[in-house]
């Protein structure tokens, strides 16, 4: 069981929320998310919100070739390099909003260690090229399990010893909205109809085929769907294992986390399988227009900050939403109380 942000503070920070010079519950959603990341901070006021940090997992999945995706697997390649030139889409939602950015590639199809513009920390923990087809094969030996659990435990413990008071987990794999929806199933014991989601675009004839191919997936592993390492390893990949053991740590090392699509949603669903309570060290960034993720963030009883359409993935539902937060904590921290102000 993962220890809550402090009780205590979050109280003490409701009782300041409840004495500024606002009309009591006029910043709605914006009070509670401050008292949330006061608690999380243990300290009230809270300290002004200026080290986030987004960890961008990548990873390609032997399922992106069965017709589950509108984009073929070389875009993943393509787009770790647009990240490390800054100009993907969550680029430029890191650079105005202050995030730092780091990518890993978990098991990207391309080698991109040959690349010079490819520095060796983001090539150092690939476990494999290609997560394996779902619906066929498990995703993960346990020997790549396990070295992709470690890689994403290492990756957080790195950025919270640099100073993060804020974690962001982001994706990119072509293919990867089929196991973040499978993990939803198997998690929430639905059938793949429900929580299978449309990704990148695709037509309603390619949305039913999807669909067969998530319940052939669950059909396939069975029970084993009932313990959360195995649906992992089962119905994963290299990338979202990586990711799920970065949130576990965040939450055990008491660092919270502002959560972004449905990869980053169905990941931490597993984390709350894997190590009860993670969830309360979770705030959602945002609404996605996958169905399972809503589903996951209704189970998690998480409210997201922001639901704009978004279905970019890369971290950047939870980047728009830095700001809000910022704003938040900058409101608790800020403004005057009442019994002051009336002398
Ligand atoms: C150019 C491009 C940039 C992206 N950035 C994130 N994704 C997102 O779309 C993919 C998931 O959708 P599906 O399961 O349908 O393939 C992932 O790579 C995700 O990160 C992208 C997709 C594309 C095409
Ligand atoms: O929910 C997401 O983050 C998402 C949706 C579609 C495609 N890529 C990401």
């Amino acid at each position: 069981m993962i220890t809550p942000p402090d009780v205590l503070v979050h109280s003490e920070a409701e009782a300041r929320l409840a004495g500024l010079a606002t009309p009591p519950g006029a910043l709605g959603r914006l009070g509670e998310v401050a008292c949330w990341f006061a608690a999380t901070q243990g300290q009230v006021p809270p300290p002004a919100l200026t080290d986030v940090r987004l960890v961008i997992f990548a990873g390609d999945h032997g399922v992106a070739a069965h017709g589950v995706s509108a984009f073929p697997s070389e875009i993943t390649g393509a787009m770790v390099r647009l990240f490390l030139a800054g100009k993907a889409g969550v680029s430029a939602l890191a650079a105005t909003h202050d995030v730092s950015v780091r990518v890993l590639d978990l098991g990207v199809d391309a080698d991109l260690a040959d690349d010079p513009a490819v520095s060796p920390d983001v090539t150092a923990r690939k476990v494999r090229r290609s997560s394996g087809a779902i619906h066929l094969t498990d995703a993960l030996s346990q020997e790549e399990y396990d070295r992709a659990w470690q890689a994403g435990c290492d990756v957080a413990r790195d950025e919270i010893a640099a100073g993060a008071q804020l974690l962001i987990s982001g994706d990119m794999g072509i293919g990867n909205t089929t196991p973040a929806a499978a993990m939803v199933a198997a998690a929430l014991g639905l059938p793949a109809a429900e929580v299978t989601g449309r990704g990148t675009g695709i037509d309603d004839a390619s949305w039913q085929h999807k669909v067969g191919v998530v319940q052939q997936a669950l059909d396939r592993v069975g029970a084993r769907a009932q313990d959360p390492h195995e649906t992992l390893r089962a119905l994963s990949s290299a990338d979202l294992t990586a990711t799920t053991a970065y949130l576990v740590t965040a939450a055990e090392a008491g660092v919270p986390v502002l959560l972004d699509g449905m990869m980053s949603v169905a990941c931490a669903l597993t984390a709350e399988r894997i190590a009860p309570g993670a969830a309360a060290w979770f705030a959602a960034g945002h609404r996605s227009t996958e169905p399972g993720q809503s589903l996951a963030l209704e189970k998690l009883g998480l409210e997201p900050l922001l639901d704009l359409g978004l279905r970019l993935g890369e971290g950047s539902g939870a980047v728009a939403a830095v700001p809000v937060l910022r704003g938040a904590v900058a409101l608790l921290r800020d403004v005057a109380l009442l019994s002051e102000v009336m002398g």
